[in-house]
């Protein structure tokens, strides 16, 4: 018999099918996607591209855990499935696939089972329409079987750590799912697990870290325009402004990517009066037409139309290779929507056209914008980078280079 099954084999789901048989569960790992499961079963079965995460999910498929286009029952349900924003006058949350697994799960539901749903997704859904999937079970939730939600917080790129460290919280129906899932967590966690009064109030709580992060973002952004017109260096003055013991002003940048922070605040406002996240996600988004403007202005009397720009920065953070609402690639749309031949550089994205050559990027280039703070970029030789371009114009939207010594070897730098 399978201890667990997890629903869903991505960025969350396969690490936690994985911990969770390193910790002695019988896990059968379960995806709709046989290329995802046939791919878990090769040579590289990470989904992000991390060694360390390979090696851990090779160990625990030579241990306790099978993966499968076929679910199994089990004790315990988790379910990883993706939740992404569905087109609409204003953006709200597609549940199709947290439905479909919730039905999946009802079909192998026996009493006594738990259910887990991690997905992120907006409050009300664990009792509301994930419940009723559930329903067709013919099983009655609380009486028959736990139900809890427990969000996932692991940070892209460092996920395995994570995994383990960050603090959890979860949420049940009632005293006895909220115990099932604290004792699923508390198991593999050295973080403290923390019971929310409710499914729909830990599903809050996982929407407001995200949020907070894109308001917070957003007043950053916000300071980096308000800096430039008062002719100030913004990340020296939020540094300054930092380093009060109750300040914590984030970065500015060239938008927010990533499929987490500019998808999750949405999930919170559609069902609620929220006029300054809208504004925070208006504000991030906007990022992308004045980074776009600084390009036009560093390449001075040359015209966007027909310039070369090298974009550097496809990745939407540092360290990744994960291009999902990359703010990078939004900045070089805007530049070809106005004729600019644009060179996107990437040393870690793999895309047709994506160079992992940073020097070709730049050979000729009229102007080069950095938008995404690879470690990468800070080491870059400004006099050679300054050698090989054409124009002297260059804009560091991720505060990623060494600005006195960029204008000392004569880019006319504009930061972000
Ligand atoms: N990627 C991350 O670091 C984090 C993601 N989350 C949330 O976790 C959820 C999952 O995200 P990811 O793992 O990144 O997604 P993903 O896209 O990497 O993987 C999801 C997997 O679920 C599979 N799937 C789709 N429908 C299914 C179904 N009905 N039954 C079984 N498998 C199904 C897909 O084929 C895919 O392999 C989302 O709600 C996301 O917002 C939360 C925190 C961090
Ligand atoms: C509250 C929080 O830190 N949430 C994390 C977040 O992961 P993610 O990698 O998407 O977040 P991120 O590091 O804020 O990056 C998102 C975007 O925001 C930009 N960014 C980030 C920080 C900053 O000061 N300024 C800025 O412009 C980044 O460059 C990137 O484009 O969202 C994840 C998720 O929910 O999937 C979550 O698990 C992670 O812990």
């Amino acid at each position: 018999m399978t201890d667990v099954c997890v629903h869903g084999l991505g960025h969350v789901g396969l690490p936690t099918a994985a911990v969770l048989a390193h910790e002695g569960y019988d896990v059968c790992g379960f995806d709709v996607d046989g290329s995802r499961v046939e791919r878990i079963r090769g040579d590289d079965p990470a989904v992000d591209g991390s060694a360390e995460l390979s090696a851990f999910v090779r160990e625990a498929l030579d241990g306790s855990l099978r993966v499968s286009t076929d679910p199994a029952s089990a004790a315990v349900h988790v379910v990883c499935v993706p939740t992404p924003l569905a087109d609409g006058p204003e953006p709200t949350a597609d549940l199709s696939m947290v439905e479909a697994a919730g039905r999946t799960v009802a079909d192998l539901l026996r009493a006594g089972d738990a259910v887990v749903l991690e997905s992120t997704v907006p409050p009300g859904t664990t009792v509301g329409p994930f419940a009723d999937a559930l329903a067709g079970s013919g099983l009655a939730v609380g009486d028959d079987f736990r139900l809890a939600y427990a969000p996932e917080t692991v940070a892209p790129g460092n996920v395995l750590a994570e995994l383990r460290a960050n603090d959890r919280v979860v949420g049940g129906v009632d005293d006895a799912s909220a115990a099932a899932a604290r004792d699923l967590y508390a198991g593999f966690t050295d973080g403290e697990v923390r019971v929310a009064a409710s499914p729909t109030a830990a599903e809050f709580a996982k929407l407001a870290q995200n949020t907070y992060r894109d308001v917070n973002i957003a007043l950053a952004n916000e300071f980096a325009r308000a800096a430039a017109a008062y002719d100030v260096d913004a990340r020296d003055t939020i540094a300054l402004a930092n380093a009060h013991p109750r300040v914590d002003i984030h970065s500015p940048g060239p938008g927010v990517g990533g499929h987490c922070i500019p998808v999750d605040p949405w999930f919170l406002a559609a069902g609620a009066d929220m006029e300054l996240v809208r504004r925070a996600r208006a504000v991030n988004d906007g990022m992308t037409e004045y980074v776009a403007e600084l390009v036009a202005d560093a390449l001075g009397d040359r015209s966007p139309d027909g310039a070369r720009v090298a974009v550097c920065g496809v990745a939407y953070k540092p360290g990744v290779a994960d291009a999902r609402n990359s703010p990078g690639r939004r900045v070089g749309q805007v530049l070809e929507a106005g004729g600019t031949d644009v060179t996107y550089h990437d040393p870690f994205v793999a895309a047709a056209d994506v160079t992992t050559h940073l020097e070709s990027a730049l050979s000729g280039a009229d102007a080069a914008a950095f938008t995404t703070g690879h470690g990468r970029y800070a080491e870059v030789d400004p006099e050679r980078a300054a050698a090989a371009m054409d124009g002297t114009g260059a804009v560091d939207a991720v505060g990623v280079l060494d600005r006195r010594a960029w204008r000392a070897a004569g880019v006319d730098l504009r930061v972000v």
